[in-house]
């Protein structure tokens, strides 16, 4: 029996009252759509209305954490201030260190937002060895893996309203 992932989905929370925005990557671009349906289903399955669910891209993985900075300030400028933040992105090793790069400095700058921004900051990045393996985790291979995005969407509403 599988023992990873979240388990049996705790509905507890009514995010009704959130403003959630997602910002994604552009780079593969197939995979990147699954995970942000499956977030933006799962944001909507905890009351989190349509309105409320702000979406932008950037060009690539790399961008996302300077980007969720200036979305996070740009919303707050507006008076519209994001309760958190999904940043989603699909990294594929190729031949290169490219990817082991971009991984850890994405990484490792999206943990540093959660406490720089002060909103929850959700790791949906995609760091996969091969394709298949990014395809499975967005719930793209039948029968192989839940989509991961649908977790993500589940932990911005946990982590916006648990601790407040
Ligand atoms: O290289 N592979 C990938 C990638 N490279 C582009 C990078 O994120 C950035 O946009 C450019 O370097 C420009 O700054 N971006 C991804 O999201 N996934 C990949 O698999």
């Amino acid at each position: 029996m599988a023992v990873k992932g979240l388990g049996q989905l705790d509905l507890e929370y009514d995010g009704s009252d959130l403003r959630v925005g997602i910002i994604h990557a552009r780079w593969n671009k197939k995979i990147i759509d699954a995970l942000l349906e499956g977030a933006v289903k799962r944001l909507k399955e905890f009351g989190v209305k349509e309105s409320n669910i702000i979406i932008e891209s950037v060009p690539g993985s790399f961008e996302l954490p300077y980007g969720s900075k200036l979305f996070v300030d740009k919303q707050k400028a507006l008076g519209k201030p994001l309760d958190a933040i999904i940043p989603i992105g699909v990294l594929i090793k190729g031949s290169t260190m490219h990817f082991e790069y971009i991984c850890d400095a994405t990484t490792r700058q999206l943990m540093k937002l959660n406490f720089e921004l002060g909103i929850p900051v959700i790791f949906g990045v995609l760091t996969c060895l091969t394709e298949e393996q990014a395809f499975a985790r967005a719930g793209l291979i039948p029968g192989k893996m839940h989509n991961h995005g649908e977790d993500w969407g589940a932990a911005a509403v946990e982590m916006a309203i648990k601790f407040k």
